[in-house]
């Protein structure tokens, strides 16, 4: 954890992120910076990651704006709220109707606007990896509505909503995910690594203007 100041505001940044698939499913222990970051007093989280680009209208280096997601290894239990529930970050039973705060997600997109930039909004459905998807996988969320995937941010954020703590998550297009298993390509982290690398700046950009608006 990093902590400084911000556009003006107090700040508490990581350096990385624990991945499930780095630590046997473990969702618990993934999400332990966001239960810390709720001790600390923290009311908005920014997340991002790197994602594949499902909607055809993606393309390598863009933005979008997470609107809603679907968590899929929570959705086979493998979610960080089971197990005992301690009352300190929450409720048992947590809604999960506004993950992606409505207003935070608007000043993003007039961030952008001002800044000229394109902003696509779509659905972030998070498998659990860490092999990347088949072209057939690739299709079944598709079908079922989501616009780009990963592994990760949905178990931080169903975290964070249970503090209370509100969200705003963007990913960033760094590969086009097969959907075609006879055009296919292949997907490599070099490539993710690469494409994350030269959006870094922009991005941060982005963030830091969001971050000197925010009025909560
Ligand atoms: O979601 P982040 O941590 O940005 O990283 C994404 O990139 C990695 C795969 O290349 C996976 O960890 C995937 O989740
Ligand atoms: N699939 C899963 N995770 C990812 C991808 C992908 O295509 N790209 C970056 N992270």
């Amino acid at each position: 954890m990093v902590f400084g100041q911000l556009g003006g505001k107090k700040v508490v940044c990581l350096q990385g992120r624990f991945h499930p698939y780095e630590h046997s499913m473990d969702l618990a222990l993934c999400t332990l910076p966001v239960r810390v970051m709720h001790q600390l007093g923290v009311k908005v989280m920014i997340v991002s990651n790197a994602a594949g680009g499902i909607n055809t209208v993606l393309r390598h280096g863009d933005l979008m704006l997470i609107k809603d997601h679907i968590f899929l290894p929570g959705l086979a239990g493998f979610s960080p709220l089971v197990g005992c529930n301690d009352p300190r970050f929450g409720a048992r039973f947590v809604s999960v109707h506004d993950a992606y705060d409505k207003q935070l997600r608007q000043l993003a997109i007039d961030v952008g606007r001002r800044n000229n930039m394109t902003l696509y909004e779509g659905v972030y459905v998070m498998s659990g990896g860490p092999q990347y998807e088949s072209p057939a996988e690739v299709s079944l969320f598709k079908t079922v509505g989501a616009d780009a995937l990963g592994m990760s941010t949905c178990h931080e954020v169903t975290v964070a909503r249970q503090c209370g703590i509100k969200v705003l998550g963007f990913s960033l297009i760094t590969n086009i995910a097969n959907l075609d298993a006879d055009q296919s390509v292949e997907v490599s982290h070099e490539e993710v690594l690469d494409i994350a690398k030269q959006a870094g700046e922009r991005a941060s950009r982005f963030v830091s203007d969001i971050i000197q608006e925010l009025t909560i």
